[in-house]
């Protein structure tokens, strides 16, 4: 099943009288339950393609369609209701909010959203196994790793159940060794919750964790391709 399609999509950017022209009529699809890496050279465009796909930035020319809406010209509200219920965003730096515990800075967009915590109990227990901080729960971010604090912005990433998560240079800020358990805890998301996972990386091994690679050059799609089974790093969940 398609879940994102983008169809001949622009962005140009302008500072005075200078137009750069980022991304030149791009076109793909993404099935569901892929996990697709974007790589190419620096300025080739891939977060801006990445904050299109997530509707964070609109297009100049083209579309992009999440399931059937259209994500350049749905409204603000409606945008914000999507961003809650189908998108999770986990970025470089973590974001967090460094006077809130580990739980609170997972239930923020819950708490934001001005719904009731407490009915959010069992999946914030849920949710903080799955990232294998059951035991910080009570702790602030101060008091983690890198890779702990990036596990909980996981974490809130994952509290209204997203059905595609969109990662930038996720493990850009972490040592290899962390940087490889945060890859493999998004391969578990995406095998065992067949969540769809589009990241922005400039690791060739990163992207093995992956089932697809998107190359881009110059502000366009050169090469979209499975991960070949061979090169897979597969990890027993
Ligand atoms: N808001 C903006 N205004 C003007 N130019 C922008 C803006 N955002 C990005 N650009 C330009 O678009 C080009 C692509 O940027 P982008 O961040 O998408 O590249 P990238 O491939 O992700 O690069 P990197 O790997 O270095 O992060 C760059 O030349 C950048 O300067």
């Amino acid at each position: 099943m398609k879940v994102i399609e983008a169809i001949n999509l622009n962005k140009t950017f302008v500072n005075g009288k200078e137009e750069s022209h980022v991304l030149k009529d791009i076109n793909l699809t993404i099935q569901k339950g892929e996990f697709v890496s974007i790589m190419g050279p620096s300025g080739s465009g891939k977060s801006t393609l990445l904050y299109l796909l997530g509707g964070l930035d609109k297009p100049t020319g083209g579309s992009v369609m999440l399931e059937d809406t259209n994500l350049g010209t749905i409204k603000h509200k409606e945008m914000s209701k999507l961003r809650r219920s189908k998108i999770g965003f986990v970025f470089q730096f973590y974001n967090l909010v460094p006077n809130l515990t580990v739980e609170d800075n997972i239930l923020l967009p819950v708490i934001l959203d001005g719904e009731n915590p407490k009915k959010y109990e069992k999946k914030l227990a849920d949710i903080l196994d799955t990232i294998g901080l059951s035991d910080k729960r009570k702790l602030t971010p101060r008091e983690l790793s890198g890779g702990q604090q990036q596990r909980v912005a996981i974490a809130r990433a994952l509290v209204f159940d997203p059905d595609i998560i969109f990662l930038d240079e996720p493990i850009g800020n972490l040592d290899s060794k962390t940087g490889k358990e945060i890859m493999q805890l998004f391969q578990k998301i995406n095998i065992k919750y067949n969540k769809t996972l589009i990241q922005v990386t400039h690791s060739s091994k990163s992207a093995k964790y992956g089932t697809s690679i998107i190359r881009l050059v110059d502000g366009q799609i050169v090469e979209h391709v499975d991960v070949c089974d061979e090169d897979v790093v597969t990890v027993t969940a």
